[in-house]
């Protein structure tokens, strides 16, 4: 197996598969060394590409096991997340271009709608599988047609909340449904919760190893009736046993399980056997995150989604250090070794956010609830309430599953909580789902709330030290994935004067006004502008509510244009509210703006996706140039 450029040669039976109806050709017996090939393949495509190796790697008999026995695109399959749906994109004619996953121009790393007529429903943040299997088997039944709808979620899209609501509704919505929980007790970092606990004591508990035991034989040997018999009949005799079907049953989910998730007979089977029941069904599997590859299955948590990798050993190149995330971790744990009032607070993203250090320094004020946004800003809340200093660690992406509670719960009740926005700009591979280009907008009309942006990793400390300080009102950083440009931050931070901003440089016809990330932009755009002989201010606005306005009128009065520059799209971003300031103040100085477009960006490299949309020295330069010909 090698990766050629340009062509990637498949093993010999993947080589086959050109849709759902090549794996149900195959003869049985084939399969398993199907499963092994769709293995090998993903370790060495991955390894040249980066993605979620882990997730993908656990779910290839499920993936397998689904296309035997149902027949996609009629049948739907929703993957929650959808990390994990890299085996389905194999299986539904996608094998040849999976070494694409994530580049430029490639296969996208979650499902989408309009990558393949396979993929019914596109995902990327967790929690979603559920209710929009649940509404298709709802449209499905109002139609009158009789196709299958499953949902396939993980451990941890069950701490999502959207989840649990769906599970509030499905007896009263469909009378036909197939949700698997792939069970392998890993979120990214290790799972957690009421749900991870029960989980968990259910697959360890000595009579429900005998009864997995039981089951897999009974579904092995008979299926039909009598497994839906056997499964009642433990129910019965399992009185003070931790049954999940107790809790799922009270949903209205008939509970079948726990079984391997990695034989594929049994999965194959017992699907053959969900398939003929006239009730919402839940089949528990048990599977293995990173199964069949050592340096994965022995650190989930890394190969949970990662950069490229060698395959002989699952080492990665060393990333740019410290990464703002570092930066963050490092700091709030020793700012709250001093302060007492400092708790830290992630839904379940220790790893991405650097919590861990918190969390390994200071265990007793750390929380991980979960993928949970909405109920950590709440907990948040209600630290806040009690003079904690809470500091919220979610991605820009992810904060936008809380906005109700922060216009609601943080801002109205004017509750000092933290938030700290990891993410904020482009999330390269990901993708759309992933961009944290929005937060600016959703954030910008909430009242009281405080929000800024670092130019550099010695402005980030100031900013958190300001935050850890600021009691008087809610409070929100962003900051971009990865390292800055390079800056060493001082020995001691220094507290900042809120809404108050930076000139970097005088000048008398274009005042720059760069936010955050975009500042090694704008020094480009600087040189090139006063290499053309123009005198150029820069102004570093730090906040971006409260902006200074007394700082921007006093450029905008003094200078022939404005420039602002955003890692952000422009709708609503920065620069508008640059606008609104000089409109309310009769300043008629032009306005240009640098920043994201009124549109999805696709995954891809970040240098390649700003020069693509306009995010550069260039393009700054020829948007400002108009107005100091004319003034010349
Ligand atoms: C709303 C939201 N929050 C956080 C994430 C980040 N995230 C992606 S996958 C994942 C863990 C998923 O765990 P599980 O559902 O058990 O699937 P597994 O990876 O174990 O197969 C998390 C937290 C997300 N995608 N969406
Ligand atoms: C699938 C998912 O949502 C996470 O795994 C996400 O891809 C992590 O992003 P980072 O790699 O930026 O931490
Ligand atoms: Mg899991």
């Amino acid at each position: 197996m090698t990766t050629k450029s340009g062509s990637f040669e498949l093993p010999e039976l993947l080589s086959q598969i050109k849709g759902p109806g090549d794996v149900k050709a195959l003869p049985e017996e084939k399969l398993t060394d199907l499963c092994e090939e769709i293995r090998h393949t993903l370790i060495h495509a991955l390894s040249q590409t980066g993605g979620h190796l882990g997730p993908n790697l656990g779910v290839v008999e499920l993936t397998v096991a689904l296309h035997r026995v149902f027949d996609t695109p009629e049948d739907k399959f929703l993957f929650d997340v959808s990390h994990q749906g890299y085996v389905h994109k194999m299986l539904t004619g996608r094998a040849d271009t999976i070494h694409t996953i994530r580049t430029p121009g490639g296969l996208n790393g979650f499902l989408l709608r309009t990558e393949s007529e396979h993929d019914c429903y596109g995902a990327g943040h967790a929690g979603t599988a559920l209710s929009a299997a649940l509404g298709m088997a709802s449209a499905r039944d109002l139609k009158g047609d009789d196709n299958h709808v499953v949902a396939v979620a993980g451990d941890a899209a069950f701490t999502c909340g959207p989840t649990l609501e769906a599970m509030n509704n499905v007896s009263e919505a469909t009378d036909k449904l197939i949700v698997v929980l792939n069970d392998n007790e890993w979120s990214i970092d290790r799972n957690v919760g009421a749900l991870a606990k029960y989980f968990n004591a259910l697959q360890t508990h000595p009579t429900f190893s005998s009864i997995r035991h039981k089951a897999s034989e009974f579904v092995g040997k008979v299926g039909g009736e009598s497994v839906r018999k056997f499964a009642h009949k433990v129910e019965r005799n399992t009185k003070n046993l931790i049954f999940p079907n107790v809790l799922f049953e009270k949903f209205g989910l008939r509970y079948y399980g726990p079984i391997d998730g990695h034989d594929l007979g049994l999965l194959i089977r017992t699907f053959e056997h969900l398939k003929t029941q006239d009730e919402p069904v839940i089949l528990h599997i048990i599977t293995e995150k990173g199964r069949g590859y050592k340096p994965a299955t022995s650190n989930p948590g890394k190969f949970h989604g990662l950069g490229t990798y060698k395959v002989e050993d699952g080492s990665t190149a060393a990333a740019a250090t410290p990464t703002y995330s570092e930066l963050f971790g490092r700091a709030i744990t020793d700012f709250a070794k001093k302060d007492p009032k400092i708790t830290a607070i992630t839904a379940a993203m220790p790893g991405g956010t650097k919590l861990e250090i918190f969390k390994e320094e200071i265990p007793d004020r750390y929380f991980d609830v979960g993928i949970a946004e909405e109920h950590a800003a709440l907990f948040a809340c209600g630290h806040a309430t009690h003079g904690l200093r809470p500091f919220l660690a979610i991605y820009s992406t992810f904060m936008q599953r809380a906005i109700d509670m922060i216009m609601h719960d943080m801002a109205l009740q004017n509750l000092p909580v933290r938030l700290c926005m990891d993410r904020g700009g482009l999330s390269g591979d990901d993708g759309p789902t992933h961009h944290g280009i929005f937060d600016i907008a959703y954030l910008r009309g909430v009242p009281n709330l405080i929000h800024m942006q670092p130019k550099d990793e010695d402005e980030f400390i100031d900013m958190l030290w300001t935050m850890a300080l600021h009691d008087d009102s809610p409070s929100a950083i962003r900051y971009p994935r990865g390292a800055g440009i390079g800056t060493t931050p001082k020995a001691e931070p220094q507290q900042l004067a809120i809404g108050k901003g930076e000139v970097l440089q005088d000048g008398q016809d274009i005042a720059i006004i760069s936010l955050g990330h975009m500042y090694a932009t704008a020094l480009e755009t600087v040189e090139k502008l006063e290499a053309l002989g123009h005198s150029v201010a820069l102004i570093n606005p730090r906040f971006i509510k409260p902006l200074d306005a007394e700082l921007i009128l006093e450029y905008a009065r003094k200078c022939k244009v404005v420039l602002t520059m955003e890692d952000h799209v422009l709708n609503n971003g920065f620069g508008t509210s640059v606008i609104e300031l000089l409109s309310n103040h009769d300043v008629a100085t032009p306005v240009k703006r640098i920043g994201w477009p009124d549109e999805f960006i696709d995954h891809g490299k970040e240098e390649q996706l700003r020069i693509q949309h306009g995010l550069t020295a260039d393009h700054a330069i020829s948007l400002v140039t108009p107005y100091l010909k004319a003034s010349s």
